[in-house]
């Protein structure tokens, strides 16, 4: 099939590959030169295992990348992988899906034969209807149901584990307005839906669009409710990680999203939990749980410095912070915990020092302000450190040596799997 994709961010780039692969003729439109460039000179844009070699070998043939719209008439179907960004209140940012579908309706304007638009990127309930459709008739000329088809399809990948998740999901959710969009899907999709484990849900673009957001804020609350528990159990002095290991053998429960600690970040949990309760209040529904879910994620890294405060007078104290990105495996730090750990620390006349093992460059790019020494490995930001916080579950913080600290203190918000008997002082944020 021919295939166009619009954006090539994290999943746009994941999916072009991944297509291609799966021996369809990709086209990749991006407003970012840099990144059209990268694609077909055959490498990736983004880290993720699996890609690179899914681009090297088909980036520039069955893998285009261009900035130009007009290439879409070439594909039968579009996938508009867009950025949903937050605004400044939380809600939902619309306005480069607005400009991406404006700009796929101008160039469908000079196509003569039907065409599948497919939406990508997660959008609140009535999105795809109400505001995308509309835009590409307004700027084709053509009616949706008459020319033009609308499906939804909610992406469910993770970032370290994206090409993978993509080609072997637990499900594939499929909304349309019209069997022929719903089969078109399912020939794209075959090699994948043959597979025994993955389902098929089909359903409308409402409901399509609404999964997204129930998925995320469902693991969201999972991890604030397993960090409510650990709290209570720390409170009782009880393990957390045992107790939760224990529930988690219910099968009705599920052993998955247990890992109580700082709580969730990335630049998908925080901005769809907002998004979903503001669109919610519009709709006249006040999410009092999702509120408390938030509430409760936000609350774990000030707990954690409340915690090393027990042991270590902050001001002027040099304190090692282990891990800066979101979750291990991805430099990714969009509303990471650890920087919120780092903002409580400076508040309080820290002088942290912080190693993580591919986010320090980020982080001083995003935040230039922010006054934190960089270590270049773990050992080096321990040595001399009056104390320690662990932020970032990444493995290679399990063979650590505490040897050059000036005090042992070590407060986990991950419970990585170090060594404590070698340490004066071992807490758990939640354990
Ligand atoms: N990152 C994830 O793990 C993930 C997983 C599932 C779903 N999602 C959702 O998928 C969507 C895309 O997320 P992402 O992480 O890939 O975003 P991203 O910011 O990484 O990528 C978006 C890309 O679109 C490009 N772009 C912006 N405006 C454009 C335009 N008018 N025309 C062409 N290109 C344009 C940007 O330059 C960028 O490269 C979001 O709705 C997100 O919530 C993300
Ligand atoms: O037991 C757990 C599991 C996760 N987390 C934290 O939760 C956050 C999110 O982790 P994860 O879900 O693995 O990463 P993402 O790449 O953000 O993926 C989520 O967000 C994507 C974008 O919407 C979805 O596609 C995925 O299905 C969904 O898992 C991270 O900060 C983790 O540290 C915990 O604290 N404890």
């Amino acid at each position: 099939m021919h295939v166009s994709i619009i954006g090539s961010g994290y999943v746009g780039t994941t999916i072009a590959a991944c297509l291609a692969d799966l021996g369809h003729e990709v086209v990749n439109v991006e407003i970012d030169e840099g990144i059209v460039e990268t694609i077909n000179a055959g490498e990736a844009p983004i880290h993720e295992s699996g890609l690179e070699e899914r681009i090297a070998e088909h980036g520039g043939s069955s893998l285009r990348a261009t900035t130009d719209y007009a290439d879409v008439r070439e594909t039968d179907v579009t996938f508009l992988c867009l950025p949903t960004p937050q605004a400044e209140d939380g809600s939902l940012e619309l306005a480069p899906m607005r400009a991406g579908a404006e700009s796929l309706g101008r160039a469908l304007a000079e196509k003569d034969d039907d065409h599948l638009v497919v939406v990508k990127s997660t959008v609140l309930p009535g999105t795809t209807e109400e505001v995308v459709g509309p835009l590409l008739e307004a700027e084709s000329g053509t009616q949706v149901g008459d020319g033009i088809e609308l499906a939804m399809n909610p992406e469910f990948l993770r970032m370290g584990t994206a090409v993978q998740d993509f080609l072997e999901p637990d499900k594939v959710v499929v909304g349309t307005t019209s069997e022929g969009a719903a089969a078109t899907l399912r020939e794209l999709y075959d090699p994948i839906l043959s597979r025994e484990e993955t389902d098929l849900v089909e359903t409308d673009v409402r409901e399509a669009e609404l999964i997204k957001y129930a998925n995320n804020a469902f693991l969201a609350s999972k991890v604030s409710l397993v960090n409510e528990l650990g709290n209570v159990a720390k409170a009782y002095g009880a393990d957390a990680y045992e107790v939760l290991e224990a529930v988690g053998l219910d099968d009705r429960i599920s052993s998955q999203f247990m890992r109580s600690g700082l709580g969730w970040g990335g630049s998908c949990f925080p901005k769809d939990v907002d998004a979903l309760r503001a669109g919610a209040r519009e709709q006249g529904y006040d999410p009092e749980l999702l509120d408390a879910v938030v509430a409760v994620n936000d609350a774990q890294p000030r707990r954690l410095v409340d915690l090393l405060e027990n042991y270590v007078s902050l001001e002027g104290a040099r304190i090692a912070v282990l891990g800066l990105s979101f979750k291990p495996g991805t430099d990714d730090i969009r509303k990471s915990r650890a920087l919120d750990v780092l903002d409580y620390l400076l508040e309080r006349g820290a002088r942290p020092v912080a190693y993580d093992p591919v986010a320090v460059e980020n982080v001083r790019e995003k935040h230039p302000g922010l006054e934190v020494e960089y270590a270049d490995s773990a050992a080096a930001a321990l040595e001399g450190a009056d104390g320690a916080v662990v932020a970032t579950d990444w493995p290679e913080f399990d063979d650590l040596a505490f040897d050059g600290m000036a005090q042992r203190i070590v407060v986990d918000g991950r419970r990585v799997d170090i060594d404590r008997d070698a340490l004066e002082v071992y807490e758990g944020l939640t354990w």
